[in-house]
This record gives structure tokens, sequence and C-alpha cells, in this order.
């Protein structure tokens, strides 16, 4: 019997407000792709206040770094006014005991000020530290909990970047930028008060130096910021090609491409080279012109200080003394003043880059995870297996229909097998199971349950999946089979491999289950991995199996291993297979055959052979094949 089922799809208004409501937009996307070009933002009230929070679980140790920051802007001022002090005291009085006592004072303020600034250090990094720890661990649980649309649109090195380097960006801000420009500003406001009390018409003829300085390290960390990110983009491109070149090399030595990928490699290390130059450039011109700068404003302090104090008129010698004193105050104080402007500079800089690195990383923690279920969804039970696609159409794009109008019910314990050709969508049919996915129009149910009133978890939980990549992690085979139920104990895990009838393959293996399978399983065979899968899957004991098997030929023996492990596996379950091989088509239950998104045949193997369509005429095409 062949049905082409064309029930009509199932379309209520309530369903198509749910999912625009629930799924993650495009256009939250597309806004995320569009920051990745992002290198700077301007400062942002609300992402420092939304920052901030993050620092309020530590708020012990942002206040002591708070109280640090304050010492510190006012003991490094105090330093430089205590010199002059002595200076101006008991040194113009020749009180040879009074100055070793003051300098004695001035060492211990000294070490004070260390004892502070240690503590300003490490405070500052802890909460740095926190704080980014506690964004890595967020976004790292919310990327677990994406939708695969989200991962469709997103490179796996964007990904890695907001872990990366996003969150180090944000660590300059909270650890450096904030507290560093309170201690520099600070500072700079203490040192203009005492210079304003000492001589307030030399203060006004060097603030106009303050401009001169800003703009000239204004232009030049501008120019240096830009070296610098050349400098980190092309080496990302050599290590991201080198990468590449390594984990190819096998299709590298296969195509003799050694000569084209060194000559591409070259040009990306000459490149970094050049840029690695400019940098050394720039920064060799800006840093002696700081230094000048430095000595080209001490000259004029000279000059017009030593003119008002010689130009002056004294009626007691130590009154001249005592103005002095005042100009060496004058001279500290002017570069407590000044030296902070380069920094706080920097930190400006740095909170640019900061505030686009927050603002990736919240955008993203902004995306909504729980797309997949209604608000209203529940958590199931022990399910039976029943399977309904009821007018059911799937668009990755907007726009592009990859799956039109299917149709079908499995009941419990049936093995359903899709077939087709290449790109017809049976992959996608067995992700809209799987709930990877929703579908974009009809519905999916699981013993009638439509897939978006239920929790999520409690219906993968009861769902087995094993996908053509065969996927392990690192670790034991032991481990990786025991990822099917955390819980189990390794006698259960023993079990479910001598359930499988593979317990002698596995044990064969150099320390048997307790074998490392290497980076992604390599250490072992394809089908070897295979059962290991299949024992995953096997220890589950799922009541709906979803197996996309995997077209990679295996050895004769194994094969008919495989096949007997699958039987066993697939019994009692409700089992939809994106079936390559013959035997697994003839026993399922039933087949369906899809052609460019649509249901065209089902039945089982004799009906469709005897229908003499599609089917049929695969069939013939994949035994020509084999033989
Ligand atoms: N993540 C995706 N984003 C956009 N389009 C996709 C995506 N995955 C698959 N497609 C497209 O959807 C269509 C159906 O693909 P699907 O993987 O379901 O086919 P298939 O029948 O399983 O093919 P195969 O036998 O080659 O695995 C194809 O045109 C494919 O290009």
């Amino acid at each position: 019997m062949t049905t082409t089922t064309t029930a009509t799809a199932v379309k209520t208004g309530t369903n198509e407000a749910d999912r625009s409501n629930n799924q993650l937009g495009l256009d939250d996307l597309v806004a995320l792709q569009k920051l990745e070009e992002v290198k700077e933002r301007p400062l942002s009230m609300g992402l420092i206040m939304r920052l901030l929070q993050y620092t309020k679980p530590y708020a012990k140790t942002r206040n002591w770094l708070l109280v640090t920051v304050f010492l510190r802007a006012v003991q490094l001022p105090l330093l430089g006014w205590f010199v002059g002090y002595i200076i101006k005291g008991p040194i113009e009085q020749k009180d040879f005991s009074g100055t070793v006592w003051y300098t004695g004072g001035f060492l211990v303020l000294s070490f004070l000020t260390s004892i502070v600034f240690h503590f300003r250090m490490k405070l500052a990094m802890m909460l740095g530290e926190f704080v980014v720890h506690d964004l890595r661990e967020q976004i790292f649980a919310h990327l677990q909990k994406m939708p695969m649309r989200f991962y469709d649109h997103t490179k796996l090195g964007r990904v890695i970047s907001r872990i990366t380097s996003d969150t180090e960006n944000v660590r300059m801000g909270v650890q450096d930028v904030l507290f560093v420009t309170l201690v520099q500003g600070g500072q700079m406001l203490i040192a203009a008060g005492v210079m304003l009390y000492y001589d307030a018409v030399l203060f006004s003829v060097l603030l106009v130096m303050a401009p001169v300085i800003w703009l000239i390290t204004g232009y030049f960390r501008k120019k240096l910021s830009k070296a610098f990110r050349d400098v980190q983009e092309s080496f990302s491109r050599i290590t991201s090609t080198l990468a590449e070149s390594v984990n190819g090399i096998r299709v590298t030595q296969g195509f003799v491409r050694h000569d084209e990928n060194a000559r591409r490699f070259k040009g990306l290390v000459e490149d970094h080279s050049q840029y690695n130059q400019r940098t050394a450039e720039l920064s060799g011109i800006f840093l002696p012109l700081l230094e000048l700068n430095s000595q080209f404003f001490i000259a004029i302090l000279l000059v017009l200080g030593g003119y008002q104090i010689l130009g002056m008129t004294y009626a007691d010698p130590g009154e001249q003394a005592g103005e002095f004193g005042s100009l060496v105050i004058f001279f500290f104080m002017s570069g407590m003043f000044f030296f902070p402007i380069a920094i706080i500079g920097r930190m400006y800089h740095f909170s640019l880059t900061a505030m686009a690195g927050a603002e990736r990383v919240f955008t993203l923690l902004d995306l909504k995870v729980e797309a997949m279920e209604d608000e209203d969804a529940e958590e199931v039970g022990e399910i039976v297996g029943d399977v309904t696609f009821e007018g059911v159409c799937f668009e990755y794009e907007p726009g592009v229909r990859v799956l039109e109008d299917v149709n079908f019910e499995a009941k419990q314990g049936e093995t359903i097998a899709l077939v087709g050709a290449t790109g017809s969508g049976k992959s996608t049919a067995i992700k809209l199971i799987s709930k990877f996915y929703l579908p974009t129009e009809g519905e999916v149910r699981i013993d009638g349950i439509r897939v978006e009133k239920i929790e999520t978890g409690s219906l993968v939980r009861q769902l087995g999946i094993v996908l053509q990549q065969n996927f392990l992690f690192t670790g034991s085979v032991l481990e990786n089979i025991r990822m099917g139920r955390p819980q189990a104990s390794d006698a259960e895990v023993y079990a479910a491999a001598e359930a499988l009838n593979c317990l002698d393959i596995l044990e064969q293996l150099s320390d048997g289950l307790h074998t490392e399978v290497g980076e992604a399983g390599s250490n072992l065979s394809l089908g070897q991995r295979q059962l290991v899968c299949f024992c995953r899957a096997m220890l589950a004991d799922p009541r709906i199996l979803i197996l996309d098997e995997a077209t990679s030929s295996v050895d004769g023996i194994t094969e008919s291993r495989i096949q007997k492990a699958l039987e066993i596996l697939l019994a009692g379950r409700t089992s939809f297979v994106v079936a390559h091989r013959l035997s697994t088509i003839r026993q399922a239950d039933r087949i369906l055959v899809l052609d460019q998104g649509r249901v065209i045949e089902e039945g089982t193997h004799v009906e469709l052979l005897h229908e003499g369509g599609t089917y049929a005429h695969l069939y013939k095409q994949f035994i020509h094949a084999t033989n």
C-alpha cells in the first residue's frame, strides 16, 4: 500500500503567535553578528550599571577596594608634599636630627603607601576575576541551552571569543579602568588643589599644558591601538590557518597542496611581521615624545619658578629658602597632576573596548534560551512513544522550505526508515522529532501532545539520539557510554554492552572499557565508535530512538556485529532511522520516502517494491551499487 498523505497544514492563530514569541529571532542573531565588527563602544551607563551588578555578591571586596582607592589617591600627593615640607622645615632650619626624624616619618608613610598599593592591586584583580569567572560560567551555561538555530548562524570562533577575548576586555574594565581612573583622578584633583594653594598663577600657566599632553597622547593612543589590533588580528589569522593546516594535513598531502599552503602561510607571517614593525615604530616615537614633553615642562617650571624666586626681594633669607621648598612641592605636585593624564587616556581607551565586549556578552546572554517551548509547557512523565507529524513544514532560512506538508504517524515500538535522495529532508525530519528545531508550520506531537507544550528536558531525557558523526567526548569508553545515564553503575554499563552483544569487541581494546577514546574518539575505529554510541543509547533506554545511520563503510565482521546490535537496540522502541543499510530498511515496519521535503511514498519494503515507484527505483540503484 502506498499513501502519499496530504493532510492540511495545521495553522492556528495561537500556535503562530506562540512561536513568534518563543523562537529565537533571526533579527537577534543578525544584531549579534553586527556587533562582531564593533571594536569600541561609547561609555554607556546601562552597561556600566549592569557590570557593577556582577560585583554585588563580592560587595565586601569591592568596598575595601574603594577604601584603598581613596587612600592611594591621597597618599601619593601627600608623599610629594611631605618631601617639600622636609626641605622647607628641618632642612632649611639646618635641624639635622629633625630632618632624620621627618625622613623616618616619610619612610613610614612610603611603607604604608606600598601596603595600600599591594591591597589595591590584589583586591582589584580578585574582583576582576570574580566577575569574569561568573560571566564565563553564565555564558557557558547559556550556550549549552541555546537552540540549534543559534549554532546554524554563529561561527564557532565567535562563540569562543565571547568566553575568551570579550570577557578579558570586560575584566580590564572592571579591574583597572574604574579604580585606576579613580586613583589617578583623585590624585590629580588633590595635586591641583595643593598647587593652587602654593602658586595660583604658576598653576594657571601650567594648566595650558594639559590639553597639549591630552592631544599628543590621544593621537598616538589611537594609532597605537589600531596597530595593536592589527597585530592581534593578523596573529589570530596565523593560528587559525595553522590549526586548519594541521587538521587537514591528510588532505594537504593527498592533494599535494604543500607549496600553496606554505605560500599562504608565508604571506600571513609577513603581514604579521609588518604590523609588529609598525607598532614598534609608533612606540618608538610616542614614548620618547612623552619623555621630552615632561622635560620641556620641567624647563618651563624652572624658568618661571626660578624667575619668581630670584626676582623677589626677601627681607629674611629664610623666606627665600621657604620659597624654594614651595617650588619643590610644586614640582612634585605638577608631576602628580600631569602624569595621570596619559594613564586616564589609556583607561578611557580600555573602557571603550570593555564596553564593546560587555555589549556583545550581554546581547548573547539576552538571547532567549527557552525558545523551544511555550510558557505553559509542562514536564511529561514516562512517554509511550507515539509520534505524529501533521502538516509539518520547516524552513531553516525564512522563505526556503525544506519540509513541505509532512504527515505521518508512528505507533509505539514501530521502526520507521526515512529514505530519499541527498538533501531531501531526512535529517531535518529527525531533528524536528529530537526537538532541535520547532516546525515552522504544523504540529509535531509526542503521545498526542504538541512538542512546544512539553518541557524540553523531560522529553529529551526519553529520546535516544545517535548521529552519523558518532561524537565521542575525551575520556574513556566507559565514561562515554555512561553519558547515556550518568548515574549508572559500571555493572550497568557493562550490562548495556553485553545486551547489545558487543562487550567482547570493547573489551578487546588496549585497556578494555577504560581505554581513552582520544580527541573526538580518534583512538577508536569507526565501527567501534558506532558501537560505543549504541551502548550509550542502550544504557539510556529511551522510548524513542533516533538514528542517523553512518554511511562510512566498516569491515564485514564489524558490519554484521553492528547490524545485530542495531536490531537489539531498536527492538521495542519507536525508532526513526535515516537508513543507509539495506538490511535496516528491509526490516523497518514502514518506510517513508522523501523527495524535496515531501513524503512521496509510504509503506513496507515489499509494498513499495511492488508499487514500482521511487523507492523501487532507489532500491535497484542500491543493489546495483553494492554488487
Ligand atoms: N542548518 C541548516 N541551515 C540551512 N539549510 C540547511 C541546514 N541543514 C540542512 N539544510 C538544507 O535543508 C535541506 C534538507 O537537508 P537534510 O540534511 O534534511 O537532507 P538529508 O535528506 O538528510 O540529506 P543527506 O542524505 O545528504 O544527509 C537541504 O537542502 C540542506 O541544504
